[in-house]
């Protein structure tokens, strides 16, 4: 596990924001799906979205690329692949795939992924896939990963499914259900968490020529056979990870600005200016330029925030909670503590280092400032967003240690890089005596 020190530091100057990895997902899976050649560009590849690519190549898509740009040539279905799927650590991964998986003409297909990945919860696509046609099965009969589905295709009709654990089980019926050898009728049952990641694969599916028709609600899903077009897709960038880098100008930035935000796709990510507007951050927008200023306040406003539809922001806003004069309460976030880690409890647990007081709930945390951060030892338990944001917040203290750098190769490979060259005084934490 590599650790980092970081000492109280300052950023200033401009840094352009990685690629969607949500959107690089969706245009690698859909794409495969997509007879004929599509061009993907802007594409992030980091380690989540190459377990995307290289499952996509294990059902029969043809893909190579060269720098950020990956040439799909897709199929409508699939050859039973020739070794166990391997999703890494990304639950989107395992999700559109399992999804895929189900267009295989014939076998078996095994899905599996590190240790994080095979304890994240899959029963609700597994059940839905059933009442779709599919068998779909935990191999530990516990509804984890690893799990084996059979080939053979989609019968389709109509199923109802769990919205209150992730969209992605909806996302990966979405993308893969057109291809049913009948139309689905897909109805969620109670509440639709993550909603804006539906609106993104939905934004995805339409920009490669297939429309669905859904309640605005987006509770319910009618799923006619259709087939993508092969075209052109421009990776927009990351909000969630522009959200962690707005945070840190918020926290401790001189004048920080982030370019390359692209407002056009719907990302519910994005939200995270509206948050820093209510918080009393000083914040320039320039939509059309794609570009975002921020400085630090010498303090922020607390306040309430229910992040149902954006969970990766629970991170974010816990980081920017140690600076609000009044508390800050968190909720709707059930659902973060099935994510590469419970990133309710474990952020509980860290912030708590800092002198932070922490009131944890269910689905949430009431959070209030420590004045001053006291140094700490932090752990991120191997989730590249908690790292991040520790690191982020690290840079308050005189001097801290946060474990698991290894973890950003996920999401935002150049993460410590970016913030070193914005002026962070991090280095390597001395080997633990
Ligand atoms: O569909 C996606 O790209 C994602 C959906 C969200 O997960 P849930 O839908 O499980 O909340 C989010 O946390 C994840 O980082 C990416
Ligand atoms: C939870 C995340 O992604 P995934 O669900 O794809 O692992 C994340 O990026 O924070």
């Amino acid at each position: 596990m590599v650790s980092i020190l970081v000492r109280k530091s300052k950023i200033a100057g401009s840094v352009r924001c990685p690629s969607s990895k949500s959107y690089s997902h969706r245009a690698i899976a859909i794409a495969s799906l997509a007879e004929r050649q599509s061009t993907i560009t802007n594409a992030l590849l980091a380690r989540d979205t190459l377990a995307t690519l290289a499952s996509c190549r294990a059902l029969g898509a043809e893909i190579k690329h060269e720098g950020t740009t990956v040439q799909v040539k897709g199929r409508h279905t699939f050859e039973p692949p020739e070794n166990v799927i391997n999703a890494e650590n990304s639950g989107t991964t395992i999700r559109i795939m399992t999804a895929m998986s189900g267009l295989v003409r014939t076998g078996y297909t095994v899905l599996t992924g590190d240790e994080s990945l095979r304890k994240r919860p899959m029963q609700p696509i597994l059940d839905a896939l059933a009442q779709l046609g599919v068998e779909a099965h935990s191999t530990k009969g516990n509804g984890t990963p690893p799990l084996i589905v059979k080939g053979g295709g989609i019968r389709g009709g109509t199923t109802v499914i769990d919205g209150s654990i992730s969209s992605q089980f909806i996302s990966g019926l979405l993308i893969a259900g057109i291809y049913a050898d009948s139309e689905i009728v897909m109805r969620i049952k109670g509440n639709l968490v993550s909603k804006p990641y539906v609106s993104a694969t939905l934004a995805t599916m339409k920009h490669f020529g297939v429309t669905v028709d859904h309640r605005s609600d987006m509770l319910e899903y009618q799923i006619k056979n259709a087939r993508y077009c092969a075209t052109k897709f421009d990776v927009p960038s990351d909000f969630s990870t522009a959200a962690l880098i707005l945070a840190a100008g918020a926290l401790v930035g001189e004048k920080l600005e982030v370019k390359g935000l692209n407002f056009a796709l719907p990302q519910g990510d994005s939200q995270i200016v509206d948050i820093l507007k209510q918080m009393g951050c000083p914040i320039k927008i320039d939509k059309s330029k794609g570009e975002v200023v921020v400085q630090k306040a010498e303090e922020l406003e607390g306040g309430d925030f229910n992040l149902n539809d954006t969970p990766d922001l629970l991170p974010v806003v816990s980081i920017l909670a140690l600076k609000a004069k009044t508390p800050v309460t968190i909720t709707g976030v059930a659902h973060a503590r099935v994510k590469e880690t419970d990133r309710v409890a474990n952020i509980a647990s860290e912030l708590t280092k800092f002198g932070a007081r922490i009131k944890e709930f269910q689905d949430g945390l009431k959070i209030t400032a420590p004045k001053p951060l006291k140094n700490a030892s932090l752990k991120a338990y191997n989730d590249h967003r908690l790292f991040m944001a520790f690191t982020i917040a690290s840079m308050m203290t005189e001097k801290s240690v946060v474990a698991g750098a290894e973890s950003v190769d996920v999401s935002y490979p150049a993460f410590i890089q970016d913030m070193k060259d914005l002026g962070a005084k991090i280095s390597p934490a001395p080997d633990r005596e």
